[in-house]
């Protein structure tokens, strides 16, 4: 069995998507608010926007730091960034939710989404996805790569350099698969099912838009940023 080694160079890309992954963190913390006290529809929508919008400024943040983001063809660079928001919105609405709490504060967490005014056919994909990451107990290396991995996407709407896109990608699946690894000895599909979670949140960004005109209000306002990544209004 050969032995897994992760090359210096590996450590150099993991140590700067890793530290810009965390210098790059959401303000507030929504879960905090939503456990203070349960809100209206109106509210929640606008908490949901007013963190939606702050974290698209931090996804760009990121994204910028990641190593040859920045020298691709700049529509590819948006055309990736718009492909991903959504993604990368409900995967760090994950990590929020699978956060150690102290007891009961999951499940008060999980009631305050339940009714916080989305149509309830949403809540099984949304719910199932959100466990499945809780489950794989990831670490903040794996959530950085896996975040990365999911932006350098070739195959997202309007690519036109996909191969640029891929030489980009492929060396943080590598390091990521070794990590895997050498993290998780005892279970060798652990790397399999981080891709697989990738898999499950293209179908969340299906979802999306009737998402968000299923919420149970009249009148749903935007950000600009937001009308701009989100296709809405
Ligand atoms: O604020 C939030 N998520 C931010 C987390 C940090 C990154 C940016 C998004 C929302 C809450 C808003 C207020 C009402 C309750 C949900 N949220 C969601 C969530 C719910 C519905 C849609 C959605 N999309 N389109 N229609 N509804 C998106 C995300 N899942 C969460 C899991 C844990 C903690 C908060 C969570």
């Amino acid at each position: 069995k050969e032995k897994v080694k992760i090359t210096k160079e590996q450590q150099a890309l993991m140590k700067v998507v890793v530290e810009a992954y965390n210098r790059h963190q959401i303000p507030q913390d929504v879960a905090k608010k939503l456990l203070q006290e349960q809100y209206s529809e109106e509210e929640n929508f606008l908490l949901l926007t007013e963190m939606a919008t702050s974290q698209v400024q931090v996804l760009v943040e990121f994204t910028k730091n990641i190593p040859g983001f920045l020298s691709l063809n700049h529509e590819d660079q948006i055309a990736l960034l718009k492909g991903s928001a959504v993604e990368a919105m409900f995967l760090r609405s994950a990590q929020v939710f699978s956060r150690k709490m102290p007891n009961g504060h999951t499940e008060v967490l999980e009631e305050r989404i339940r009714k916080s005014g989305i149509s309830e056919e949403f809540m099984t994909p949304m719910f199932n996805f959100y466990k499945s990451i809780g489950e794989l107990h990831m670490m903040q290396e794996e959530q950085a790569l896996l975040t990365a991995i999911a932006i350098l996407t070739p195959d997202r709407p309007y690519v036109k350099d996909q191969q640029a896109v891929e030489r980009l990608q492929e060396p943080m699946l590598d390091v990521l698969r070794k990590l895997c690894v050498l993290q998780h000895p005892q279970e060798p599909q652990y790397f399999a099912r981080l891709l697989g979670r990738l898999t499950e949140l293209r179908t969340l960004n299906h979802y999306h838009a009737e998402m968000l005109t299923s919420w149970r209000m009249n009148d749903h306002k935007f950000t600009p940023l937001l009308c701009e990544i989100w296709d809405v209004e």
